[in-house]
């Protein structure tokens, strides 16, 4: 019963000539929540779109939902929340059409929303806690609730596999907790998740398993690190801030 959705074997990534991900073999199975760790720079960001297919392998290869990447194409399958959403600024669109674009790929560009859309995006919006927030520009929203619209966008598209970049950095605690509920539901739900943390905080007990990623390599894969120390934690490197300021929002300038 647990069909893998994410394979990676003896994947090879570089920039540029300069290899980032050395050998990586990694496989995520259907209902895990999985979170990658690593220091700063060791190749998290890289190891999640070598997955999604957004920078090329070199050499070894990725599969998902069991076919190879470069023949996979069922995209709605999949919900992808990248680190940061740069441009967007100066666009006045609501909570509520931002999260609807998340069903883009679901009813085809040319098709009007209908029912399931509308209620996908009312259960995206109530999931992350910004049901009474839908109508409002998402630049009056605080960073943490920006980052909960995008967490729902990618949840309206009802992916199996949610794969998040540092769903939680930079975010309000409040924002924590509300984006630790939803996946809980997402993975109650059946679904399956990937996602790069530096800290874990209310999240840890959501993650099922932990990779860490050093020097190009997994350093480890299995048990969470002990919470009391993500500083024992394998190249943990105090670059980062420890603390959750809210940071300007990704929508105001
Ligand atoms: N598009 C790119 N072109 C060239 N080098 C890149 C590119 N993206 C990332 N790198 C480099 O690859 C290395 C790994 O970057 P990556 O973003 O995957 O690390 P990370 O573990 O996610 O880091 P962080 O925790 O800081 O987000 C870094 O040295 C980075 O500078």
């Amino acid at each position: 019963m647990t069909s893998p959705v994410i394979t990676v074997e003896h994947g090879v990534v570089g920039y540029d000539g300069r290899p980032v991900l050395r050998d990586i073999s990694l496989t995520v199975t259907a209902g895990e929540v999985v979170a990658i760790l690593g220091a700063n720079g060791s190749g998290k960001s890289t190891l999640i779109r070598a997955v999604l297919g957004l920078v090329p392998i070199s050499a070894g290869s990725v599969t998902l939902f069991d076919r190879p990447l470069r023949r996979f194409r069922q995209w709605a399958r999949i919900g992808y929340v990248p680190q940061r959403l740069g441009a967007g600024g100066g666009v006045p669109a609501t909570v509520r059409e931002v999260v609807a674009s998340g069903r883009l790929a679901r009813r085809g560009v040319l098709r009007p929303p209908g029912r399931a859309d509308r209620s996908a995006v009312d259960a995206a919006l109530g999931a992350v806690g910004l049901a009474d927030r839908a109508g409002d520009p998402v630049s009056t929203l605080s960073g943490g609730q920006q980052q909960r619209t995008l967490i729902a966008r990618a949840l309206a598209g009802q992916p199996e596999l949610l794969v998040l970049d540092e769903p939680t950095a930079g975010v309000d605690a409040a924002s924590q907790e509300a984006f630790a509920g939803a996946l809980r539901d997402f993975v109650g739900d059946g679904g399956t998740v990937l996602l790069v943390a530096h800290e874990l905080g209310p999240l840890r007990p959501v993650i099922s398993r932990a990779v860490v990623v050093h020097e190009g390599r997994i350093a480890h894969d299995g048990a969470v690190p002990d919470p009391a120390g993500h500083h024992a934690e394998p190249d943990h490197d105090h670059v980062h801030p420890h603390c959750y300021d809210e940071p300007a929002g990704l929508w105001s300038n």
